[in-house]
């Protein structure tokens, strides 16, 4: 829609444009406002969650590497004791193993890492030397350590707890040990895993380079992550919570904690989007919810709309043909029902009142003689044309002042004017009421007579005659009129012959004497 056809738009469609301009952007902005404020709500809501979720995490585990570590310690005291009997070793290592759940295997190893007892048997590790990372950090720390994840002699990737052991003297004698296999199922995996949900949400643990030593997804357990900020500062000790991209280029909202034992990072998450779904579902609803109303209100608006703009458009058509005399009644009848349009009717009312009073003494300055106030030629033709067309008989009477010049050349043109004025109102006098008198040339005037035979209108013509024959026109003395009479149809005159026969007779009343009438022979005898 480009300015001009909005420029052409009616009051009623442009109150409704509007209207529905101003709902729309209010609504869209309330809906903007509240899902941002909702949605951050959610969001933080969903950080917390993750932090509160992942310290906790963090914490249980922890709980759990204090509670593998007494359970190893004791075992070390006991194992102390009868370091150098195989059986009794064995026996340990198997009850150890049986006892608790927490560890997939034990050994014993001695402080050269040889494998002294294991369990379960079946991986046959007795009296293998072992030089992986956890045996070797063991024996070389030869205190409570966890080991960073490692591939084990057998090939499983693994966590080596141990506690030294030592004898009665203090004399270090070796380690015992429980491993967890990362990529199998664990009492920590059992820990971690309570969390997955369905809704996406997931919990992975890390250590210090990074690695993957927990994940749902069991292929992942063992590489590395790169790139991700909340990983980064877990692994410096930082917990705290913060919206990241995962390897898989998702945001997510994440919250995390360090494992004070290990300096692993616990890290929480959910995918955000699956944290704004109900949102999104809800402002739909919400959308939805308020549209019937929304449709309402704009049905309300256009009907008010349509209220408004009534009486500006009644008014305007108005204003279209105020030269028409029904205008004002027109006016008159619409319904201003509001400030603005009453003053607007009130205006035009006023203003049609005037042009009406213009246009109608226009009108008769137009068609009015301005010396003696009777009709023109104009006026003449006007009548003449109505009474052809509507075919009225009339007679016409021409009448003239005998020897005017002289009364000009003697009194001067200022008297004469006069002279004809006083004639004009003789000539009011003796005619009647729809009778039409005109001046149609500088001392002639015209009598026209409808539906009057030319006797009758002989009487008036003579009772004109002797009124102006007996009239006192000072300064001017004697003045008297010839007249002309004709009559139409006649038989078979034209219209425009009447005239003109009128005024031969005329003419005729001239020659003959002046101060008298003739009457045009051919005029019907006929009377009205
Ligand atoms: N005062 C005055 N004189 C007019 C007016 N119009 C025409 N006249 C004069 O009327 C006179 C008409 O004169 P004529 O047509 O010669 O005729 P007349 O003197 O009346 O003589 P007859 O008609 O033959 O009796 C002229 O002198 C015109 O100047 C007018 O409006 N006022």
């Amino acid at each position: 829609m480009n300015l001009k056809s909005i420029a052409k738009m009616d009051l009623g469609r442009l109150i409704l444009a509007l209207t529905i301009a101003s709902v729309l952007v209010s609504l869209a902005n309330a809906l903007h406002a509240s899902y941002q404020v909702q949605r951050q709500q959610l969001i933080d809501a969903e950080l917390k969650s993750n932090h509160a979720y992942a310290a906790k995490m963090a914490a249980s585990t922890d709980d759990f590497f204090d509670e593998v570590m007494q359970q190893l310690g004791y075992a070390a005291q006991i194992i102390g004791t009868d370091f150098d009997n195989p059986r009794f070793l064995a026996a340990e290592s198997e009850r150890l193993f049986l006892q608790t759940d927490s560890f997939n295997s034990i050994a014993i190893i001695d402080s050269h890492n040889q494998v002294l007892a294991s369990s379960p048997q079946s991986l046959k590790l007795v009296g293998r030397q072992l030089n992986t990372p956890g045996p070797v950090e063991a024996n070389a720390r030869r205190k409570p350590v966890i080991s960073q994840p490692f591939l084990s002699a057998v090939g499983n990737l693994l966590v080596f707890i141990s506690q030294p052991v030592v004898d009665a003297q203090g004399n270090y004698l070796g380690a015992v040990a429980g491993t967890i296999y990362l990529k199998h199922e664990n009492f920590l995996s059992r820990l971690l895993a309570s969390h997955y949900s369905q809704d996406g949400t997931y919990l992975y643990v890390v250590d210090q380079q990074r690695r993957l030593i927990y994940h749902p997804d069991n292929e992942r357990v063992g590489t590395a992550v790169k790139g991700n900020a909340a990983i980064e500062e877990v692994i410096d000790g930082i917990s705290g919570r913060m919206q990241v991209v995962n390897s898989q280029g998702i945001a997510m909202l994440a919250g995390y904690a360090t494992i004070p034992a290990t300096g692993w990072g616990v890290v929480s998450q959910r995918p955000l989007q699956a944290t704004l779904a109900a949102l999104d579902a809800l402002m739909l609803r919400v959308l939805l919810a308020s549209l019937p109303l929304a449709l309402a209100s704009l049905l309300f608006i256009w009907w008010c709309a349509c209220r408004i703009a009534r009486p500006l458009q009644q008014l305007a058509s108005g204003a279209r043909a105020m030269d028409d005399p029904a205008t004002a009644e027109e006016i008159q009848r619409v319904k201003s029902w509001y400030y603005e349009s009453a003053e607007l009717k009130k205006a035009m009312l006023l203003g049609i009142g005037l042009l009406q009073k213009n246009i109608t003494r226009l009108r008769q300055d137009a068609h009015t003689d301005p010396l003696t106030g009777l009709g023109n030629r104009r006026a003449l033709e006007q009548t003449l044309q109505s009474w052809e067309r509507e075919q009225t008989p009339f007679t016409v009477m021409s009448v003239d002042v005998d020897f005017f010049k002289r009364v000009n050349d003697t009194h001067g043109h200022h008297v004469g004017d006069g002279v004809l004025r006083q004639l004009a109102q003789h000539i009011r006098e003796c005619a009647r009421e729809d009778d039409v008198f005109c001046r149609v040339g500088g001392e002639e005037f015209l009598v026209l007579l409808p539906r009057t035979g030319p006797q009758v209108a002989l009487r008036v013509a003579e009772r004109l005659r002797q009124q102006v024959e007996r009239a006192d026109m000072s300064p001017v003395p004697g003045v008297t009129v010839s007249i002309g009479i004709a009559h139409w149809p006649g038989r078979g005159a034209k219209m425009a012959e009447v005239l003109q026969r009128a005024d031969e007779m005329l003419y005729q009343a001239k020659r003959e004497g002046r101060n008298r009438i003739e009457v045009d022979a051919l005029a019907a005898p006929s009377e009205s």
